[in-house]
């Protein structure tokens, strides 16, 4: 077991993760976690509960600095960048976390727009509708564009959250447990979603998940987080022919049989 992630070598990567290391005090979280996201890719990841999902996203995005190692982001080591520079890095990602909270106060056009005046310098009138056009890609229409996020489904919120990662236009989409709280319908649109985007707009995905279905629906590979590790990352076919615990559980034992049968079945 290498716990290297190099199925990927011979394709231009837009992330690179090298001899990762994170420690909360003595708690050690990764230890020399490698991995690669493929550009135009679609990557779950997944691992055990504190397995540290959302630690390495939050380290890859800049909201926690690693104790050792070397992020690569589009060229670019991390490490070395100063603030100005690192917020260039910033504005070609979009971010959807689970608590993807939009502001309350504002409708869904608005809190979409509200990056765009921010980041993108735009005027209000031209960030609104730009912001309309996001959200009817993500399947909004110009009457939800109008109203705030309390009137409206989970389903909806999240696509309203999504149509503002994307307001930027990023090529690496962030998204932590993006299905978490949809029905398996609305879950099942929302993987299909992104799957369609990535298609049409070309960013790669990092997508942090505990939904078999997700990972059989949308992800072209799977990186199983494990020891403080990558421990594989490849299809999501030979990913579950791991000789692992946590990976035969998890892929080959009753949910993931059914998960695996039904996207038989698509
Ligand atoms: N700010 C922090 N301070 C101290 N420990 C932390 C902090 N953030 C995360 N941890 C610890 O790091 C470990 C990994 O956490 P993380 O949230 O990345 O796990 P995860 O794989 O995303 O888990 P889950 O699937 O349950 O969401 C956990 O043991 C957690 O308690």
């Amino acid at each position: 077991m290498s716990g290297r992630d190099d199925s990927r070598d011979s394709t231009e990567s837009v992330i690179e993760v090298r001899g990762l290391v994170n420690r909360f005090g003595d708690h050690v979280v990764h230890d020399g976690l490698d991995l690669t996201l493929a550009k135009g890719e679609i990557l779950g990841v997944v691992g055990g509960s504190g397995t540290g999902k959302s630690v390495l996203l939050r380290s890859i995005v800049g909201l926690k600095r690693p104790s050792q190692g070397d992020i690569e982001v589009l060229g670019t080591n991390l490490s070395t960048l100063d603030d100005a520079e690192r917020s260039r890095v910033d504005r070609r990602f979009g971010v959807l976390f689970q608590q993807g909270a939009l502001f309350s106060s504002l409708n869904l056009q608005e809190n979409v727009a509200l990056p765009l005046i921010e980041h993108a310098g735009l005027a209000r009138d031209d960030a609104e509708y730009l912001a309309r056009i996001k959200l009817s890609l993500v399947g909004l229409s110009p009457e939800a564009a109008l109203q705030s996020p309390e009137s409206l489904s989970g389903g909806m919120i999240k696509r309203a959250a999504l149509a503002r990662a994307l307001a930027l236009d990023p090529d690496i989409l962030f998204l932590d447990e993006p299905t978490a709280g949809l029905d398996p319908i609305g879950a099942a649109a929302f993987d299909q979603l992104i799957k369609t985007l990535r298609d049409a707009l070309g960013f790669s995905v990092f997508l942090v998940t505990h939904d078999l279905d997700t990972l059989n629906a949308a992800c072209d590979r799977v990186a199983v987080l494990s020891q403080k590790r990558v421990l594989v990352a490849d299809t999501l076919d030979k990913v579950a022919r791991t000789d692992d615990e946590w990976v035969q559980e998890y892929f080959n034992g009753p949910r993931g049989r059914a998960a695996a049968s039904s996207s038989d079945r698509e």
